[in-house]
């Protein structure tokens, strides 16, 4: 059964990977990066290894331990900790995915494989689904990022019956500038309680009046706090100071 934590909502900054001057993984910034986030962003969700973080040049045992220690040092501090384990092997994409669930992180995220792509939904479905199973403790989020993955399966089509296929989902990350897509997903989907959740920060705003419940971005990093009063003056309907902070 996948958590029935609160849905993901909000500000999620995705996360650079510290990184020493000889190239090695500085786990020891991101007890830092964590109250960083918190205490100078307001910011208390994050994705961790996702494009921002280099996920996918890093290797499966760096990828394992950057995730465990977002988790150790995010605990009673952050609200969520999602780890993104795409790859292109299913194999490594499914041990990530276990190694989050062991882990306690909150949720995991998945983009399509982006060298040998699935050229149909339900070829897509079909690996989504087994990485999904691999941590059916947890939500399960799919990352739309076709610019890079070069995978052009329309979201609002992937979308449709998928909780058939993967009772954990949870919600779209949506790194792509097509708004009609988007807005055709939330449309869609409104019985259901998902995460919309928005990755091109630039034109967020846009995306709220879509019905995005979230945004997942490198910028809220370092603009969390500008964003978050952008959400809130969003949320009390004062769009012309939306609009100045976006
Ligand atoms: C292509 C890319 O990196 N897009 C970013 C955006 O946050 C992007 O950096 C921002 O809109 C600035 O251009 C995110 O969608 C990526 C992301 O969330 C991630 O790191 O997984």
């Amino acid at each position: 059964m996948a958590s029935t934590k609160k849905t993901l909502q909000g500000l999620v900054a995705a996360t650079i990977t510290p990184m020493t001057e000889q190239g090695e993984v500085n786990y020891s910034l991101i007890g830092q990066y964590v109250d960083y986030l918190v205490n100078e962003q307001g910011v208390k969700n994050v994705f961790v290894n996702g494009t921002t973080g280099e996920g996918l040049s890093l290797s499966v045992s760096e990828r394992r331990q950057v995730a465990e220690e977002w988790v150790m040092q995010g605990k009673n501090k952050l609200d969520q900790v999602v780890i993104h384990v795409g790859a292109l092997s299913l194999k490594e994409s499914l041990e990530l995915a276990q190694h989050a669930a062991q882990i306690g992180a909150d949720g995991i995220a998945v983009i399509a494989p982006f060298f040998f792509k699935p050229w149909n939904k339900d070829i897509l479905i079909d690996f989504l689904k087994e990485v999904a199973a691999a941590a059916h403790e947890l939500p399960f989020y799919y990352y739309h990022i076709p610019a890079l993955t070069g995978v052009k399966i329309r979201a609002e089509e992937l979308l449709d019956g998928i909780q058939h296929h993967i009772p954990t989902f949870r919600g779209l990350k949506f790194s792509d500038t097509d708004l009609l897509d988007f807005g055709q997903c939330v449309d869609q989907n409104r019985q259901r309680q998902l995460a919309f959740l928005y990755g091109v920060d630039e034109q967020l705003l846009s995306a709220l009046m879509m019905g995005a419940t979230g945004a997942v971005g490198s910028t809220y990093n370092y603009l969390g706090k500008k964003t978050n009063q952008m959400l809130e003056a969003f949320e009390r309907k004062d769009f012309s100071s939306a609009l100045n902070h976006q």
